[in-house]
């Protein structure tokens, strides 16, 4: 059966908010072990609330839940459970995203959240990277004195990237910001193309200078752009279920990552936010391959493009690659 498949397969998840893993669960644990208000009386009034007919809708949400998140354990809880979910699903490698604007805004110290963030990551099986995003509703300076805060903790961080509303925030507002990132050594990444137009995704190539694009979804609007993705191989992190439930798809079966498969760009399978979009990396897998009819070659295409894109060593890499081939082979 192809979910037997898809579990047993070897993979990375490249696109993974650690703010979105908080599941209605522990949104109330956290609430009621910090003596936070949140406006539900129920995880089932929680799983309601989560239906969205755009991004904006869903981060309102997203930073409203957030909002629980106070102490070191907390951040270290949330990542954990995460990594354990992803491990279920054997997920074999992570990079995670982390909003560190969502959480200093509040008053919580960039160092509580990097340090409950990276303990779970040292206590876990799995190899991971962490990437700090910036959101992109806030102004360039914003960026700049995240980074300023971030400098400390440089040697945990591998990346950064871009995310929260992207219409009407285009990638080069963040030009300079991202170049002196750059010079620090750090990997770049960029949300683009999912509400935004291709144009988004040239501005993020040729402005930021991005090692990967996140979601690209809109990039099939640009032959040329297409072209170009293939030729200089860019990863794209595709988020089936999140594109579902943010509207960016209308349903499964018109999703576009059979077509980008097609043309040979290298498109990973994701899951974003899965506490807010409803499954974990494997749920997005098998969601796309039942609506798209993907097949094993394909499914396995992914799980390599996955180890392809990852920023993981030479050694390393291969290493995961070897584990692919091996059970695609068996
Ligand atoms: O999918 C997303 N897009 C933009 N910002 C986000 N922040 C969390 N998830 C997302
Ligand atoms: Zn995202």
């Amino acid at each position: 059966m192809m979910r037997d498949f898809v579990a047993g397969l070897p993979k990375a998840e490249l696109h993974l908010h650690i703010e979105g893993s908080l599941e209605p669960e522990m949104l109330f644990a956290l609430a009621e072990r910090n003596g936070v208000a949140i406006p539900f009386a129920t995880v089932d009034d929680v799983r309601a609330a989560y239906d969205f007919s755009n991004l904006q809708d869903f981060l309102d949400i997203y930073y409203q839940g957030m909002g629980v998140l106070l102490t070191e354990q907390d951040f270290y809880d949330l990542t954990a459970a995460y990594l354990a979910r992803a491990a279920a699903d054997n997920v074999r490698h992570v990079e995670i995203f982390f909003d560190p604007q969502g959480h200093t805004a509040r008053g919580v110290a960039f160092g509580t959240v990097i340090g409950g963030i990276t303990r779970a990551l040292d206590d876990a099986a799995i190899t991971s990277r962490l990437i700090m995003c910036f959101l992109r509703h806030l102004s360039e300076d914003e960026a700049e004195a995240t980074l300023d805060e971030a400098l400390p903790y440089l040697a945990r961080i591998d990346g950064v990237g871009l995310d929260s509303s992207e219409a009407g925030h285009p990638p080069a507002k963040f030009a300079r910001v991202f170049a002196r990132a750059r010079g620090l050594g750090l990997k770049l990444v960029a949300h683009a193309g999912e509400e935004g137009p291709a144009d988004y995704v040239i501005e993020a190539l040729d402005v930021l200078d991005v090692d990967r694009i996140d979601h690209g979804n809109r990039a099939l609007e640009d032959e040329g752009l297409v072209a170009r993705l293939v030729d200089e191989g860019v990863c794209l992190t595709v988020c089936p279920l999140s594109n579902l439930k943010l509207c960016v798809v209308e349903e499964m079966g018109l999703h576009p990552l059979r077509v980008m498969l097609d043309h040979g760009l290298k498109v990973t399978v994701n899951s974003d936010d899965p506490a807010y979009f409803g499954g974990y990396v494997n749920a997005n897998y098998v969601a796309v391959a039942e609506a798209l009819g993907l097949g094993r070659a394909d499914l396995a295409v992914l799980a390599r493009n996955s180890f392809e894109g990852a920023f993981l060593g030479a050694e390393e890499r291969a290493r995961y690659l070897a584990e692919v081939d091996e059970y695609v082979g068996s």
